[in-house]
């Protein structure tokens, strides 16, 4: 069942006592699960079995024994008999105060009215801008008897006159400033009164304000006259009538207007007609207005009236957008939208329309259009029935979700207890009691084991919430069929809109995974039956968080990845060459947009907000770059931008930078690093980091921790995940090692083989963890501990290549001088080998079936495939259950900047892929 027409919130408690009424008549167990998806134009409810036929028409709603929702039926009739005035010949446009803000502006807008080739047109304007408030203002003077209001009063009159005196002459202009003296003294008079009896009533004051309507109307029909445009003017208070409908709204008479309208048109026969905004007239014919938007509303009154063939809202955007821009760098004006649409996006805040003003005018199927008044290349958003863009449609997901926007400050209300299930009453009860404290329920959801409803209200009003509930329900509470009335505070309200949602399997899924690969916790979930809108709530902290990811997912914006990047030294600077001269194509072929807000040397780092220059980022770390600071870097890049997403690469050797990778991930950062010292240092440590990271929807990938980027961490998952069995992991883990003894021949010296490894990019930072044979032990626990064995680094045995006496020297320089000393120790093994017609080779291996592991010098036959290595080449052999008789083998280049920076850069693509970029 779902209500088809805009439901109050004070409206609930009288629908929930209806439905208990029927309940304590009926055998049917009604009461399965409730959700309103937050927007007042439905709120559903999900009956077992059967339906309330005494509900049909109740009070003054629709009730609808269907899931589809139609969207046709206001509160108030309009006349359906066809008028005379009606007729698609006229157009509709809105004025807004700023757009007749000053006489160049009154003149644009006389411009653009002239340049519509419609039959017919009917403009409605706004007060000058700030008008309005200078009205309220010398009303509030008098009233208090503040003397200023006369020369306030002076004020309104000088800037009419003054914008009079620069559009209008001769006639026109003698016309107006008489009209405007007389106004003026009468309100002199008024304002007089209002200070004498230190009192204003409402229709007084309705009757001032209105005022500024009547001015600009008037001025700007003098100026389409002028300009030769057969035009004349209405006060739409002699039009329009409206009748109060409650909380600062009105309710137009439609017969009674589109009565006063024929008359007022078969004494005004002209072309153009130039009405008043915002003001309107009771059925006893005394001022009102049409309260907040009133301007919109008059518009698609009118529009309505009219039977116009289109309505053009003028403004200062570009039209809707599909979520707020200061929030979403990234969005994007929505070319179309349906009313639905429209109607949801401006509930949650988005700056649309009000519901109100697309009443009218869905009536008769008259497209509203937002156009920028400043920016008349922009076509706007068109809002009308049927919205669909075959070509934008079939492109992307947009035909899914059209936009996204947000509501902050609320608190969830958590009404928990096993006493609720099956009692007709409660929801009724709990509803009734927020009514009576006068708050506004945002959203509703009760999961259908009936044990708990939750419901969303603004912050401010969930203190007395949470006291009446409590109040309300104290024997329940005590007698422990309810357990507790919680507050949740804190909330923010995302939503989802989108009229082809209904119907399509998948939506929700993929916004709710989107939130997931955020890291982002979903505190209460809705969605009515009319598959509209989806609505989450989640923590206010995280809301922007929210809607940029799902923004992103929903290709609205690219797949976009914050990327920090720190140690831009061989391996980083590699990596952001590769970045820099990739980034097009991958915006381009796979929707994913890398960007480098930060990079973080030893000593300085470089921010930015919007994206670092990756052609010039090398000066501008050394020139701009401030002093390095990793938890302010960390934070920077994670939070202070627009982008969803966030991975630190780590290209350093640092333990102390390695440290931090668990609190980044528990924050929701990716980390992906080619640094070895976290997955080979503490096994404690490590095991934690891990587990962290399978708990969490964050990733770390560390390809080229082991092999550069050669595929061996990605080999190997495969492998155990498809459920093979590791038996034994051998071969030649370094590209510094395989270098030098591939090259260590024909008597060359061993020191001087090894300066040609570093120079090459080939060792670490220290060459000495490569010669100690620390970095392949390293690897070996890497993949030990991958494979399951609980290994630290200390019971892996290693064969040191360095010589003991220079094994405590204190610098790399140091060490490398005085390196060539020692070079005739290797020469005599390596000859040694030589003349047995073998070749030394450095390898590690992982024995899983004992679960232990070894790194040392060996030698091998010539034919040996490990002797017929070249280069910096790895080669790495798994034996497993399925590779058995032949182990299945990875060979490549293992060390060098390329290919690691390469290992790196597929991470990123990686994680890119898993936060749902598309695969080429
Ligand atoms: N070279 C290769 O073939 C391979 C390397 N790797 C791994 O890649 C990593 C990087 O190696 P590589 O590029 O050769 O090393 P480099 O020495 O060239 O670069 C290291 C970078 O890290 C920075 N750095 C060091 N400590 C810190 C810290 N505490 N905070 C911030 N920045 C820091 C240095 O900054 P500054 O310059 O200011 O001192 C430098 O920019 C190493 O972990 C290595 O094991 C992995 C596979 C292959
Ligand atoms: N220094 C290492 C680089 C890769 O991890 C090596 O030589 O293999
Ligand atoms: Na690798």
């Amino acid at each position: 069942m779902a209500f088809s027409t805009p439901i109050s919130s004070s409206y609930l408690p009288r629908v929930y006592s209806q439905l208990s009424a029927h309940e304590t008549t009926s055998e049917t167990n009604s009461r399965v699960c409730l959700s309103n998806a937050s927007s007042l134009l439905q709120r559903t409810l999900t009956y077992k079995a059967g339906f309330p036929s005494h509900l049909e028409r109740r009070e003054s709603f629709n009730f609808k024994v269907s899931a589809s929702v139609t969207t046709d039926v206001s509160t108030t009739e309009l006349p359906v008999t066809p008028s005379v005035v009606k007729g698609d010949t006229w157009s509709i446009h809105k004025f807004g105060g700023t757009c007749v803000g000053t006489s160049e502006r009154i003149y644009n807008v006389a411009k653009i009215v002239t340049e519509d080739n419609s039959e017919r047109k009917l403009v409605v304007v706004s007060a000058m801008s700030k008008v309005t408030d200078m009205m309220y203002d010398l009303i509030e003077k008098a009233q208090s008897r503040d003397d200023s209001y006369e020369l306030a009063l002076d004020a309104v009159f000088e800037k009419h006159k003054a914008t009079a005196l620069d559009l209008l002459d001769g006639e026109e202009l003698a016309s107006f400033l008489s009209i405007l003296s007389i106004d003026i003294s009468n309100l002199k008079a008024m304002l007089r009164a209002i200070y004498i009896a230190g009192h204003v009533t409402e229709s007084f004051s309705d009757f001032v304000v209105g005022h500024g309507e009547l001015w600009s109307a008037q001025i700007l029909s003098s100026v389409l006259r002028k300009g030769g445009v057969d035009c004349n003017w209405m006060d739409t208070r002699d039009v329009l009538i409206v009748t109060p409908a409650g909380s600062n709204q009105v309710d137009p008479d439609y017969t009674e207007s589109e009565k006063r309208l024929e008359k007022w048109l078969s004494q005004n026969p002209s072309k153009a007609v130039v009405a008043t905004g915002f003001i309107a007239s009771t059925p006893q014919n005394i001022p009102t207005t049409l309260k907040r938007d009133g301007s919109d509303f008059s518009a698609a009154i009118m529009g309505a009236l009219f039977r116009a063939r289109q309505v053009t809202i003028w403004t200062d955007v570009d039209g809707v957008y599909s979520a707020d821009p200061r929030k979403v760098s990234e969005a994007v004006i929505l070319n179309n939208l349906s009313y639905q649409e429209a109607w949801e996006m401006s509930y949650f805040g988005a700056n649309v329309l009000h519901p109100r003003t697309i009443i009218p005018v869905m009536r008769y199927d008259i497209p509203i259009v937002i156009r920028n008044i400043f920016n008349l290349s922009a076509p706007g958003t068109k809002i009308s029935r049927s919205p669909v863009n075959e070509i934008e449609d079939k492109k992307n997901l947009v035909t899914y979700v059209k936009g996204f926007a947000t509501i902050d400050n609320l608190a969830l209300v958590n009404v928990e207890g096993t006493g609720m299930a099956g009692v007709p009453g409660t929801a009724s009860a709990i509803f009734g009691a927020v009514k009576d404290v006068g708050a506004n329920v945002i959203m509703i959801s009760q999961a259908s084991s009936e044990h708990s409803v939750c419901f969303a209200v603004p912050e401010k009003e969930v203190k007395a919430v949470a006291e009446a509930l409590e109040a309300r329900f104290r024997q329940a509470l005590s007698a422990g069929r309810l357990s507790q009335v919680a507050v949740i505070p804190n909330c923010s309200i995302l939503a989802a809109v989108g009229q082809k949602m209904a119907s399509t399997p998948g939506v929700s899924a993929t916004l709710f995974n989107a939130l997931a690969k955020a890291n982002i916790n979903v505190r209460a979930i809705a969605q009515g039956c009319s598959e509209y809108n989806i609505t989450v709530v989640v923590k206010k902290e995280d809301c922007v968080r929210a809607l940029r990811a799902v923004h992103s997912r929903f290709y609205l914006s690219k797949t976009s990845i914050a990327v920090g990047i720190i140690g831009p030294g061989l391996i980083g600077a590699t990596l952001l060459n590769q970045l820099r001269e990739q980034a097009a194509v991958l915006k381009e072929k796979s929707n994913t947009d890398l960007r480098v807000m930060g990079i973080l040397g030893s000593k300085k780092m470089l921010l930015s907000d919007t994206g670092i220059d990756l052609s010039t980022w090398k000066e501008a770390h050394k020139e701009k770059g401030e002093k390095a600071d990793l938890e302010k870097f960390a934070q920077h890049v994670h939070g202070n931008h627009f982008i969803p997403n966030t991975v630190i690469v780590d290209c350093t050797a640092s333990t102390d930078v390695a440290d931090h990778y668990h609190d980044w991930l528990r924050e929701g950062i990716h980390v992906i690093t080619p640094n070895k010292k976290a997955n080979s240092g503490p096994l404690d440590k490590y095991l934690k980091l891990r587990a962290l990271q399978r708990q969490s929807f964050t990733h770390y990938f560390y390809e080229a921790t082991v092999g550069a980027g050669l595929p061996i961490m990605h080999t190997l998952r495969d492998l155990l995940q498809t459920g093979d069995k590791i038996i034994r992991i051998e071969g030649i883990f370094s590209g510094t090692l395989s270098y030098i003894f591939n090259n260590f021949v024909d008597a060359r010296a061993f020191s001087e083989v090894v300066m040609e490894a570093k120079a090459a990019g080939y060792t670490e930072p220290d060459p000495r963890d490569d010669l100690a044979g620390t970095d392949v032990a390293r690897k070996v626990i890497i993949l030990a501990r991958e494979c399951g064995l609980n290994l630290e680094l200390s019971d892996i045995p290693v064969q040191s290549l360095v010589p003991d006496p220079l094994k405590a020297t204190a610098s790399v320089d140091e060490f490398l001088q005085q390196l060539p000393s020692f070079d005739t120790d290797i020469a005599e093994k390596q000859q040694a080998a030589e003349e047995a017609g073998e070749v030394l080779r450095y390898v590690g291996v992982v024995d899983v079936t004992n679960q232990k592991g070894v790194v040392e010098l060996r030698r091998y036959k010539k034919k040996h495939p490990f002797a017929q290595l070249s280069g910096s080449d790895n080669i790495i052999a798994f034996t497993t259950e399925r590779y058995n008789k032949q182990p299945l083998i990875v060979r490549g280049p293992g060390a060098g900047a390329e290919v690691t920076a390469g290992g790196v850069f597929s991470d990123l693509l990686r994680l890119a892929s898993n936060l749902g970029a598309p695969s080429c």
